[in-house]
């Protein structure tokens, strides 16, 4: 494959196309204003051949592309820019990049691999205590009526001795495995391939897993394989007790009827961190106490977005300098 890098030796600003916006632009920004032009194709809503020629950009002329999981970088995109040589995203996952079309034109990806993967596992382990002991529902008993007034929930559950089924043993998965031992859970797992170095017990079809598990947590990456992996049919298996927590992503669940099966107490209650339509959440789900919902925010530590900083700005630049990309332990 041809290599379309041109390394800059003149001191120009060199060209990032922005798409998101990603949370740590005004940082990077902030810091590099000396070395790059940021062209903010998420600020237009013109297609993006128009904006490029309203900025009097060659599409030519770029090389790479900063970006987030809010904004697609589509086959057109990819197509329109015959010099794009890589696509960095703040992410860990890459659903919002066509990546068979990358690896057709020879376009380098580059994510936030496991940086966040300790986050998201605290994240999953307190959206399910929190679910289990209702606490933020307690919170607003509290807040609405005071500690004296009774308080007419349910009781809680203990986490203590809960099967655990994680779906997508990578890195962030097994941190909450390991998190979940603490609280003497018992743990299986499903994932696209038994692991070989993992005694936890494998299960093949999430059905299945869903019928020996009281929890249900969703960490793996949303792909074609994995869409809508939590049919009716997984939850109706979890049963009136199961939890779901959902720190992966949205459409991971088939949300219609993760929806009706909270309604209906065909399962017992969901923490979800991610939604198939974000930002739209359904509304329905606002007024049930055994729901704890959070806005994507498993990664929104000041200290992952300082790494993350780190990473977006080393890898630019040792692109634009033509040095080996640092390439971040990967989340599976
Ligand atoms: O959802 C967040 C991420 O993919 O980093």
């Amino acid at each position: 494959m041809a290599n379309k890098h041109k390394h800059n030796d003149n001191k120009e600003l060199q060209t990032l196309l922005v798409f998101g916006p990603p949370v740590i632009l005004p940082t990077l920004e902030a810091r590099n204003l000396h070395k790059y032009r940021f062209l903010k194709a998420f600020s237009s809503q013109l297609p993006l051949h128009q904006f490029l020629n309203m900025q009097n950009v060659d599409p030519s002329s770029i090389q790479a592309i900063l970006c987030n999981p809010l904004q697609q970088v589509s086959a057109d995109v990819i197509r329109l820019l015959p010099s794009l040589s890589i696509i960095v995203t703040n992410s860990v996952g890459t659903e919002h990049i066509d990546l068979s079309e990358c690896s057709r034109h020879g376009v380098q990806v580059v994510s936030a691999g496991a940086l966040f993967a300790e986050d998201v596992a605290d994240m999953a382990v307190g959206l399910l205590i929190d679910v289990m002991w209702k606490i933020s529902a307690a919170d607003r008993h509290v807040r609405k009526w005071g500690p004296s007034k009774p308080f007419n929930l349910s009781l809680g559950s203990k986490l203590e001795g809960k099967r655990v089924g994680i779906v997508g043993l990578g890195r962030i998965g097994g941190e909450v495995a390991k998190r979940l031992e603490a609280f003497d859970c018992r743990i299986m797992y499903h994932s696209r391939n038994k692991k070989p170095f993992v005694s936890y017990p494998f299960y093949s079809n999430v059905v299945e897993l869903a019928g020996k598990s009281d929890v249900l947590v969703l960490c793996c990456a949303l792909n074609e394989q994995t869409r809508h992996i939590i049919t009716k049919e997984v939850m109706l298996a979890l049963g009136k007790d199961g939890v779901i927590i959902n720190v992966g992503r949205g459409a991971l669940i088939d949300e219609k009827e993760l929806v009706w099966c909270l309604m209906e107490g065909e399962i017992g209650g969901a923490g979800l961190d991610v939604f198939e339509n974000e930002p739209n959440v359904p509304k329905e789900l606002f007024v049930l106490d055994n729901v704890v919902l959070t806005p994507h925010a498993a990664v929104d530590t000041q200290e992952s977005t300082n790494k993350i900083y780190e990473h977006v700005a080393a890898s630019l630049e040792a692109f634009f300098l033509s040095k080996p990309q640092i390439v971040p332990a990967m989340n599976d």
